[in-house]
């Protein structure tokens, strides 16, 4: 089956997670007038312990069209991607269907864009499409198993 990438918005994303970007004003303007704060725009979330770690992340650029083999959920804590290059990326995430991830959406981001998927939302690994597949990751550092894999028996096709 094939998914057609749609472009990134929060709307779009919002039962997946949020979308980080400076569209319109800043929440906040500080530093004497010179930096614009959008404050507070993502959710860390981990109910069950462990801490928040930011970890880098240098992934190998991917090729369109992408074959989805596999897609991830973390059950004990939210995760974020903050591409550290003004390049966009890809953004697949899904329902979650009785324990198992339900039809796929795919999503490009903008330059400038990061987001954050909510604790337990399928979605499939970082994603690079071009830059230099360095990212900035917030996710929670802590004991348990906090990867969940489903390995889907028909990969899908994502353009
Ligand atoms: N496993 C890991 O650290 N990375 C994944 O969670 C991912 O979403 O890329
Ligand atoms: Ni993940």
């Amino acid at each position: 089956m094939t998914i057609r990438i749609q472009p990134l918005t929060a709307d779009v994303f919002a039962s997946f997670g949020e979308v980080l970007d400076t569209a319109g004003a800043p929440d906040k303007v500080i530093n004497q007038g010179l930096c614009g704060r959008y404050h507070d725009r993502a959710t860390l979330d981990f109910p069950e312990g462990g801490r928040a770690g930011i970890s880098l992340f240098q992934a190998e650029l991917r090729a369109l069209p992408y074959r989805l083999e596999m897609m991830e959920r973390h059950p004990l804590g939210s995760q974020a991607f903050l591409p550290m290059s003004m390049d966009g990326f890809l953004v697949i995430v899904a329902p979650d269907e009785d324990g198992r991830p339900g039809t796929p959406r795919a999503f490009a981001s903008r330059p400038g864009q990061g987001i954050n998927f909510h604790r337990s939302t399928w979605h499939g690994v970082l994603t690079p499409l071009s830059g230099s597949g360095l990212f900035a990751v917030i996710d929670r550092i802590g004991d348990g198993d906090n990867l969940q894999e489903h390995w889907f028996k028909k990969p899908y096709t994502i353009e």
